[in-house]
């Protein structure tokens, strides 16, 4: 069967996320092949997912915009998995939107009066937000290694991520101001949120300047900044290893509350975590945790089962 015709099949067959058992989804996460994405299981429990256009500096192009958000689901679905490391394919992260796709797919939207192409164009921005939503909603964490530039788009793409980590020569760039737009998938929600002051992300959304390592790390941007990308990704995939050896339900209800404490209040947070808890503290990972904890074992002795 050509290659073509087994995309074909495979794009008819899809069955959504939600409808797929465990061990369906988990099947797919590791084996399924994207044309802007490769995916790969390098430890335990912990998937690879790198931004692979290299030749074209992983601008994200319409697939790309699409198939993340395939690649999130089935991640999020996926039982075996416990963390997932991001990365970019070749000499950077990520140059951002496809210049050439955006002028195709935005600024020719479609609709017969003004109306009509506005409510198109909104529900084209709102899936372009999914994109990096899905990031967020994916109750695994998500680690992004960035080395080299990380522009407009990947700035939105990173901020959706748990934990930010980099290579000296990294460098960050809100770059929409530039292309004369308002950034609008995420950077302008999340970001104040990540780092510590509202000045200098105002300041760099107004201006597009270029924000180095050093700064990155110093405004809360980045946790670590690494030698260099074989390192970084070493470093990520390290941290991947340790987040996956704890008790899913933990981790993953720890991303869930962290990431609803984040958009309310102290006091909802804390309603919404005691109900999360009436039924996750009757896991059984408490027990095997504790014992090993009486036994002087770490979590890494313990045979956690999926979730
Ligand atoms: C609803 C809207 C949602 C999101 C909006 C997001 C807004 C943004 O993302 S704004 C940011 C847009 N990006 C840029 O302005 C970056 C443009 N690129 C560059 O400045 C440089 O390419 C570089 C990233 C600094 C890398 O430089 P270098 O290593 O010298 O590579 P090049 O020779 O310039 O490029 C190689 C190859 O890649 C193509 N390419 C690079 N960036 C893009 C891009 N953003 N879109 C499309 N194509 C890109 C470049 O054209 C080259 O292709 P060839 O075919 O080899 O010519």
């Amino acid at each position: 069967m050509s290659a073509g015709l087994r995309g074909l099949l495979g794009r008819s067959l899809r069955v959504p996320a939600r409808l797929m058992s465990a061990e369906a989804a988990e099947r797919r996460s590791a084996s399924r092949s994207f044309e802007t994405l490769r995916v790969t299981s390098e430890r335990d429990h912990v998937l690879h997912v790198e931004l692979h256009r290299p030749e074209k500096r992983n601008a994200m192009n319409v697939a790309f915009w699409r198939e993340m958000v395939e690649c999130f689901q089935d991640i999020s679905e996926d039982s075996s998995c416990r963390a997932v490391v991001i990365s970019g394919a070749g000499k950077i992260f990520t140059a951002g939107i496809d210049l050439m796709d955006m002028g195709n797919d935005f600024l020719t939207v479609k609709g017969e009066d003004m109306a009509r192409k506005a409510w198109n164009l909104r529900r084209k921005i709102c899936d372009y937000q999914e994109t990096f939503s899905v990031l967020e909603k994916c109750p695994k964490p998500v680690i992004a290694a960035v080395h080299g530039a990380c522009i407009g788009a990947g700035i939105d793409l990173i901020s959706a991520c748990d934990i930010r980590y980099c290579t000296q020569d990294a460098w960050f760039q809100v770059k929409e101001v530039d292309i004369g737009l308002a950034a609008d998938v995420g950077t302008l929600q999340r970001l104040p949120k990540i780092m510590g002051s509202q000045s200098l992300v105002n300041e760099l959304a107004f201006t597009a300047r270029k924000m180095m390592a050093p700064e990155a790390q110093s405004s809360g941007l980045v946790s670590r900044v690494f030698a260099d990308k074989e390192t970084l990704l070493q470093g990520a995939l390290e941290m991947a290893a340790t987040i996956a050896s704890r008790s899913p339900v933990a981790v993953q209800g720890t991303k869930v509350n962290l990431v609803y404490s984040r958009d309310h209040p102290v006091s909802e947070g804390l309603r919404y975590v005691a109900t999360w808890n009436m039924s996750m503290l009757q896991t059984e990972d408490i027990l095997k945790s504790v014992q090993a904890a009486m036994e002087k074992k770490g979590p890494e002795d313990i045979p956690f089962s999926k979730l």
